[in-house]
């Protein structure tokens, strides 16, 4: 799977370990920033993770930064992007299988780097569900970005 990660500067320590396990899983990642622990704004960061996905460059995103809270509420103003915050295994996995998610978000200050692993391989090993329930709400939810 072709990827995209971003952080701000909270993020960042988390950063590199997410991607050197990304890599080890065999996925191409694109890490778009940040790079240091200089002070950005996630919603910059977040917005550029957003994009590569919106545009298929990503199938899909991980945005890192303190809390995780941030980066999605970000990331959920872009149109197309269904973004949450993961911090346990089941809904790294159910978020994708029902919900369709494209964009996980992590908090750096709030899990470990051994938990943030765990989490991303159950993000990429979810697949969205073919029911017919999961497949009318995220239809549902499409129809909400287009029409408020
Ligand atoms: O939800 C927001 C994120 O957790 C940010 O990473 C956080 O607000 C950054 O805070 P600071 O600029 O104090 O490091």
């Amino acid at each position: 799977m072709r990827l995209v990660i971003g952080s701000d500067h909270a993020g960042w320590p988390l950063k590199q370990t997410v991607i050197d396990h990304i890599r080890k899983l065999g996925h191409d990642i694109v890490d778009i920033g940040s790079y240091d622990d200089k002070p950005v704004d996630f919603p910059d960061i977040a917005r550029a993770v957003a994009q590569k996905v919106t545009s298929g460059e990503a199938a899909r995103g991980i945005m890192v930064c303190g809390t995780g809270v941030g980066a999605s509420i970000a990331a959920n103003k872009m149109k197309g992007i269904r973004a949450a915050v993961c911090h346990d295994i089941h809904s790294a996995h159910q978020s994708v299988e029902h919900d369709d998610v494209n964009v996980m978000c992590i908090g750096a200050q709030i899990v470990g780097a051994w938990l943030a692993v765990d989490l991303v391989s159950s993000y990429l090993s979810a697949e969205f569900s073919t029911d017919e329930d999961f497949r009318r709400r995220v239809e549902k939810l499409r129809v909400m970005d287009e029409q408020g």
